[in-house]
């Protein structure tokens, strides 16, 4: 799924008006019933339901929702908010569509706003898509009252306020919603951790904008869904063998953190690796052994750290470094030599990242490799320097995969993954419960697994960040966020593969 910015948006809008002959209140009513259908399986209609419209389409959305809502035996009442005079043409249509029964309030002073019930619902039809400046004034001191008035509030589109597509001015009021109930396509801001408070739940709802107009605009951002990972998803042949599914190296682990090596290994043959050789320090040989007996095991000449390559480099289709290795000197002088001699794919997570971005000598030995860095945003700081905001992270991200020709999964809660075409994939499944220790390595192993099965780089990150979400998902069910740990996450991978390739009906 595309992500359009607010001005493709609304060319989106003008496109479908103008090609599928349908007139912009119309498509208005659309949006609101869209709207509307959501709301009625959220909350009952005895519930009271402030509808606050601003002077633009958002606010004549809310008035087409009050009286879609008012329709359906719920409780409203609307309130238009400032200088109404120069409101558009379908906001217009929409107030003289207002049943006698709703008398609108104008509020042109904040203290026009009652006191709510505390379990009233509040609907947000301030500003969408159009807001062009910063919200100050009559309308920041709304958004405020709003915010601490202790209501539940629903944003139509966008939570107003919220720039959609750019940084929010710091001086500007925004709405801070439960749920927030998009049209068409997401809006790159609900994607960026640093708006969690003002977009709360998001769902998108379809309102039928021209399906060809959004395949033919250019746009570098996605959402990856389940559809896309299902037709990604390459079935296993009949006449295949384990030479098939390719041959993965681990480089991980280091004294006390064996159990990293273990989980990347127990994640990797979970997600399909034909074979999986795992070279770790000499402390770790009987615990891999032992936890992992599908992994053939290499010992490390040191005790402790890894400190050389394997031999035999080249029966290896892919190598995945770093959950548990440490920053020893001979580490970084190993990730040195496996640079200038590996020809395959590297996936490169924690410490690997951590040495290699504390030296310019290794940073430059990454050009032309085929290269999936899996950093969390500390570790990306590390590589890229201090970022100011999401969109500068974001920003840095498309840069960093630029310049090396690499790809970069910057794990979050919509974990983005970054080509080096300049693309960036947000991720769409996961949970608060994989915010826990070694839910990273658990990722390492998948993506590592999928390379070795010759799915293009891109298509392994896309695919692992998913599965990985989806595996935490599933375990949710029955784990919750609270007790989930790395290895629940690693015992729901076959559901999450099963549920991707034999969907339910
Ligand atoms: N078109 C369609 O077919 C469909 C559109 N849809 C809906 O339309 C929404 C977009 O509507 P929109 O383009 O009218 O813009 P909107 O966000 O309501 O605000 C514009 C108004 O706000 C004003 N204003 C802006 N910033 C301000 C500020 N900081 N402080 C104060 N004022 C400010 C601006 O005034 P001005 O800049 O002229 O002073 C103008 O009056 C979209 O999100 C979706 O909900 C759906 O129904 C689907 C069909
Ligand atoms: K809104």
């Amino acid at each position: 799924m595309k992500i359009l910015t607010a001005a493709q948006t609304r060319e989106a809008d003008a496109y479908t008006i103008r090609e599928e002959g349908i007139s912009s209140t119309d498509l208005m009513e659309r949006a609101a019933k869209a709207f509307t259908g959501w709301f009625e399986n959220k909350f009952q209609p005895g519930a009271e339901v402030h509808i606050f419209c601003g002077p633009g389409n958002n606010g004549g959305d809310g008035l087409a929702v009050a009286r879609l809502l008012h329709e359906r035996k719920y409780k409203v009442q609307p309130y238009l908010v400032g200088d109404i005079s120069k409101a558009s043409d379908d906001f217009n249509v929409n107030l003289k569509r207002l049943p006698q029964a709703l008398s609108p309030i104008h509020v042109e002073q904040e203290s026009a706003i009652p006191e709510f019930n505390s379990d009233a619902c509040v609907i947000d039809a301030l500003f969408g898509t159009g807001l062009n400046r910063a919200v100050t004034g009559l309308y920041g001191q709304v958004i405020e009252k709003l915010n601490s008035s202790g209501a539940t509030i629903t944003a139509i589109d966008i939570p107003s306020g919220l720039y959609a597509d750019s940084q929010t001015p710091d001086e500007g009021a925004v709405i801070r919603a439960s749920y927030t109930i998009s049209f068409e396509l997401p809006k790159l801001a609900f994607l960026l951790p640093q708006h969690e408070p003002y977009v709360g739940e998001w769902h998108v709802v379809p309102i039928g904008l021209s399906q060809q107009f959004i395949a033919e605009v250019k746009s570098d951002l996605y959402c990856t869904q389940q559809e896309d990972v299902q037709q990604l998803l390459k079935p296993r042949r009949k006449f295949s063998h384990k030479g098939t599914y390719g041959h993965a190296l681990l480089l991980c682990g280091g004294y006390g953190k064996i159990g990293a090596a273990v989980l990347a290994a127990r994640a990797c043959l979970r997600s399909g690796i034909g074979l999986l050789t795992v070279q770790v320090p000499q402390a770790g040989y009987p615990i891999l052994q032992t936890a992992v007996p599908e992994a053939m095991t290499l010992t490390d000449k040191n005790r402790k750290h890894l400190s050389e390559l394997p031999q035999e480099m080249e029966k290896y289709s892919v190598i995945g470094i770093g959950p548990g290795i440490g920053t020893e000197r001979v580490t970084k002088t190993t990730i040195g030599q496996l640079l200038a001699t590996a020809s395959f794919p590297i996936v490169i997570d924690a410490d690997a990242i951590n040495l290699i971005a504390s030296s310019e000598k290794l940073k430059g030995q990454l050009y032309k490799r085929k290269l999936i860095f899996t950093p969390h945003p500390k570790e990306f700081e590390r590589l890229v320097g201090k970022v100011k905001n999401d969109y500068d992270r974001l920003q840095h991200l498309r840069e960093f995969c630029l310049e090396y020709g690499c790809y970069v999964i910057l794990k979050g809660s919509h974990t983005a993954v970054g080509t080096p075409e300049g693309k960036v994939y947000f991720n769409t499944t996961g949970n608060p419960g994989l915010a826990t220790g070694g839910t990273g390595d658990v990722l390492t192993g998948i993506i590592t697994a999928l390379v070795g099965q010759q799915y293009t780089l891109e298509e392994a990150c896309r695919i692992g960040v998913f599965v990985h979400g989806l595996a935490a998902d599933l375990a949710l069910q029955t784990i919750g966020e609270i007790s989930m740990t790395a290895s629940d996450v690693i015992d729901s991978l076959p559901s999450a593969f099963l549920h991707l390739t034999q969907p339910l009906p």
